[in-house]
């Protein structure tokens, strides 16, 4: 998939919603990534986190609504090359993560607003597929998403 995102916005203006105010860091091998938008909701725990990104992702960006804790991190490389494997395009994290060199070798964005070593606990809480909001832009399941260096965009359909 190639695009940038400023392009999208241009193209589209009527219909994206543009996440603002936030600083992300791209840790995947992909920088570009976008497809149909799944959710996390969940704080400094990655049970569903992991839990979903080992089922299919074709066409997929799991996008988690950590709270913007900085404190444990939500995704490293185990989960990661699961996700590879099951074809996620990506993941976007409000929220840390982990491993970022071996995150960096793996065919997948993962976008989050920062790292830190330590990984999260897993007490199987958090909710799949709600509505989410950070940034300003609610995140809703089945609309899509494209992140890329200059950030990131939501919009009703699929914009490629
Ligand atoms: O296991 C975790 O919770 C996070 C992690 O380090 C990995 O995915 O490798």
């Amino acid at each position: 998939m190639s695009f940038v995102t400023c392009d999208l916005c241009d193209d589209n203006a009527d219909i994206v919603s543009v996440v603002t105010g936030l600083h992300w860091y791209s840790y995947g091998g992909r920088s570009a990534f976008g497809g149909e938008i799944v959710t996390v909701k969940c704080f400094e725990d990655n049970s569903r986190v992991k839990e979903h990104l080992g089922t299919d992702g074709k066409g997929k960006v799991l996008v988690v609504d950590g709270g913007g804790s900085l404190r444990n991190a939500l995704i490293g490389d185990m989960i990661a090359e699961n996700a590879v494997k099951n074809g996620w395009e990506g993941v976007i994290i409000h929220g840390a993560c982990r491993d970022v060199d071996e995150l960096a070798k793996l065919d997948i964005g993962v976008m989050t607003l920062g790292c830190v070593p330590i990984k999260s606990v897993r007490r199987d809480e958090g909710q799949l597929n709600i509505d989410i909001t950070f940034g300003g832009v609610t995140f809703r399941p089945g609309e899509y998403v494209y992140a890329d260096n200059n950030g990131v965009i939501t919009a009703p359909r699929a914009l490629l």
